[in-house]
Formats: structure tokens, C-alpha cells, sequence
């Protein structure tokens, strides 16, 4: 059995790593310099870095130079998030040399764009699914954007590699993942899916180990991280075995 993946996150918003609670514009507690955070967690043995522009994600400016100096100092691959949503915003986040984008908002406006993005670059695109109850959100979180399960048979349906899970509900809140709409969404794709929000302890991370047979394939993890609930070391143990 593979084991899990773990991403450790570094969400960005005006030039700061930050956290958010249910991924809420206003409801940043800062952690300093992004280049730092993101060094740190290499250091740790991170073999992921997460790593989102909240300004882009909220449309209110961008940090697309210092992410993109970030991602190109890792050593470890990254996955870049956050208002990726036509080919300029895309060309300049593959050139980061990143492993892959995540694709939120655009999977629900622009889906022909998403489609053509998907076709042309494979496994390089992932799409977050963020979603309250079964309902999808864009822009920042900010805007309904339709049913999970058909966005999701559609995207299966155009080829999209993997998914990136997120309840808002749980984004930031140290409550634990929400490991039933994980088991759902693995039932309805054969597509991997990386888990995100919630984590708040080692248990959770092994909760989300054991749905690795069903298709999960990695976890993101930031708040309990920055709240030193455990360290990235103890984490990476913890879904070792
Ligand atoms: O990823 C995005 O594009 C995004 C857009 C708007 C608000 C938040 C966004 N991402 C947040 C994350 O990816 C978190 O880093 C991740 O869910 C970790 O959550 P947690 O472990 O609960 O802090």
C-alpha cells in the first residue's frame, strides 16, 4: 500500500504566510515570510509544498513574483494554487517550474478553458473541489458554483488527473477533516484526491492514511502545523507506516 502524501501549505496574502478560518477574507492570523515558511518545511522533509496566492484566489492583487520565487527556491515539488484562471495566469504558473496548478474558480466559469488546459498539460493541472455541503465554490470561496458530483463526472470525463478536496467548513478550523465527503468523492471518481482542511492532530492524518486504498492520495495540512499542534517530522511519521 503507498503511503500517503503530505503537503505542508503556505497561503500567501499581502506578501505574508498567513492562515485563514474557513478561508474567509479578514480572518488572517500571519506567520511571517513566506520563503521562510516554505524553507522550513523543506528542511523538515517535506516532499510537497502547497503553496497559494490568497490575493489572487480573493481578486485582490497578487503575489504571483514572490510565489513564483518561492517555488522556483524549492527543491521538493509544489503545487501552486490560487486564481490560476486563464493561459496568462497559467503560463506564468507552470514557468514557476511547479508540479502542478490547481484549478478552482475557472473549473466552474470557464469550463471549455479548463478542458483545453486539462488536454493540453495532463497531470500538470489538478482541479480543487471546495465546496459547502455538496455545493462548489469560486472566487475566493466566495460564490456558488453547482453540484460537486456533476462538476466532478464532468471533469473525470475530460481526462483531469486529480482532485484537491477542501470543506470550507473545516479550512482552518483545527476540527478534523471531513473524511465522509472524502469517501464520497473517492466512490465517485477513480481520479486520486488530495485531502485538505481541518487537520488538527497526528490521529486525523492517520483517519486520512487509512482512506488511502479508496483514493486518497495526499494531505494538506497548514493551521495545526503553524499552530505547532505536532511538527512535520512527527507528521511524516505519523503516515510512514
Ligand atoms: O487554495 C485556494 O485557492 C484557496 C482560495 C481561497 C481561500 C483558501 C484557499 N486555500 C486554502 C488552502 O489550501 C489551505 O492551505 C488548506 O486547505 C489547509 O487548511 P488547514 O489545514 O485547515 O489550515
Amino acid at each position: 500500500m503507498s503511503k500517503l502524501e503530505l503537503l505542508p501549505a503556505v497561503d500567501v496574502r499581502d506578501g505574508q504566510a498567513v492562515r485563514l478560518v474557513h478561508g474567509e477574507s479578514g480572518s488572517e492570523t500571519s506567520y511571517g515570510d513566506p520563503r521562510a515558511a516554505a524553507l522550513a518545511w523543506q528542511q523538515a522533509g517535506a516532499q510537497w509544498l502547497h503553496l497559494v496566492d490568497l490575493d489572487a484566489a480573493f481578486g485582490t492583487g497578487d503575489n504571483r513574483r514572490l510565489i513564483g520565487e518561492v517555488a522556483r527556491s524549492m527543491d521538493i515539488r509544489v503545487e501552486l494554487s490560487g486564481g490560476i484562471r486563464d493561459d496568462d495566469t497559467l503560463a506564468a504558473a507552470l514557468a514557476t517550474g511547479c508540479t502542478r496548478v490547481n484549478l478552482g474558480t475557472a473549473a466552474l466559469e470557464t469550463p471549455e478553458w479548463v478542458a483545453k488546459a486539462i488536454a493540453e498539460h495532463g497531470d500538470r493541472i489538478a482541479v480543487g473541489l471546495d465546496v459547502r455541503g455538496t455545493t462548489l465554490r469560486g472566487r475566493g470561496w466566495t460564490r456558488d458554483g453547482g453540484d460537486l458530483y456533476e462538476t466532478l463526472a464532468r471533469l473525470d470525463s475530460e481526462g483531469c488527473a486529480r482532485y484537491v478536496v477542501t470543506d470550507i467548513a473545516k479550512d482552518g478550523t483545527l476540527q478534523g477533516p471531513n473524511l465522509d465527503l472524502l469517501r464520497h468523492v473517492c466512490a465517485a471518481t477513480d481520479r486520486p484526491v488530495v485531502a485538505s482542511g481541518g487537520v488538527s492532530s497526528l490521529d486525523d492524518l492517520r483517519a486520512i492514511a487509512a482512506l488511502v486504498p479508496e483514493g486518497v492520495e495526499g494531505a494538506i495540512v497548514g493551521k495545526a502545523l503553524y499552530a505547532e499542534a505536532f511538527t512535520l517530522e512527527e507528521a511524516l511519521e505519523a503516515v510512514s507506516r
